[in-house]
């Protein structure tokens, strides 16, 4: 299990340069190891950091890329609320990654059907046998310290037995969603959160220096677990930082 870094930029626009160098070599490592990346992101604010450099690098192989949404609505993929259209407008738009490599919730479904359904695609890329590894899992973390759709004091935050659940009772909504749960995430290789602006200061004070328990502290990783968070965010906050060397 990996010990956070903790990333402090001065701003949202030096973590987007971050994980531009980040993506690049965690890319080219899968690349080369399993001619694959597979990665997972998830909403909020995250896809437009993400994509702010992400998005003109030509360095990266994005055909071999294989994405998923760590967690999602069940929406139709052109609703405003769906996090695919999100990253689409500002990612998926401008390289060149197969749409069939792009895994999207089936909107006609019921939430607990899609997350059969979501389940099928994730065992057409993992297979059926283990507990699926990313490359990388992307998350934001939600003021209340959510992650994916893990919210405090839900009983999502206890699934072991299914990769993907479902919930139609989002305190955050809209209520029917999908989401990862706990035995995926923390089976990834390198799961980065992106964490921005004042209001995250508090709950990353109570995760990192007063160790309670959030959603979002739970996660951990097989390898790396980052933290790229910025100045505001971090007010307040005592746990030992890094900045990150691009
Ligand atoms: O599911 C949702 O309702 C949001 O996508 C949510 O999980 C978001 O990712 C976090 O609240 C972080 O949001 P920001 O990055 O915008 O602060």
């Amino acid at each position: 299990m990996a010990t956070p870094t903790i990333y402090v930029s001065p701003t949202s626009a030096h973590i987007s340069a971050s994980l531009n160098h980040l993506i690049t070599r965690l890319s080219a490592t899968s690349i080369s190891r399993s001619n694959k990346f597979t990665v997972a992101i998830s909403g909020g604010s995250l896809p437009k950091i993400l994509a702010a450099d992400l998005k003109s690098n030509t360095t990266i192989d994005f055909t071999k890329w294989h994405v998923f949404f760590a967690d999602e609505r069940v929406v139709p993929i052109d609703h405003d609320d769906s996090n695919f259209k999100a990253a689409k407008e500002t990612l998926f738009a401008h390289v060149p990654i197969p749409r069939e490599q792009i895994y999207t919730v089936e909107p006609s479904l019921s939430h607990d059907k899609a997350a059969e359904e979501y389940t099928q695609q994730l065992k057409k890329v993992f297979g059926a046998d283990g507990i699926p590894q990313f490359d990388l899992i992307l998350l934001g973390m939600g003021p209340d310290g959510h992650t994916c759709s893990l919210f405090p004091g839900h009983p999502l935050l206890e699934v072991e037995d299914r990769w993907v659940a479902s919930l139609d009772d989002s305190p955050k909504p809209p209520p029917q969603r999908i989401t990862l749960t706990y035995p995926v995430v923390n089976n990834a290789e390198t799961v980065a959160f992106v964490a921005t602006g004042e209001g995250k200061a508090e709950v990353l004070h109570k995760i990192f220096d007063l160790k309670e328990d959030f959603p979002s502290g739970r996660v951990t990783a097989k390898k790396n677990l980052l933290w790229f968070v910025d100045e505001p965010a971090m007010k307040g906050v005592q746990f030992q930082t890094k900045s990150y060397q691009l």
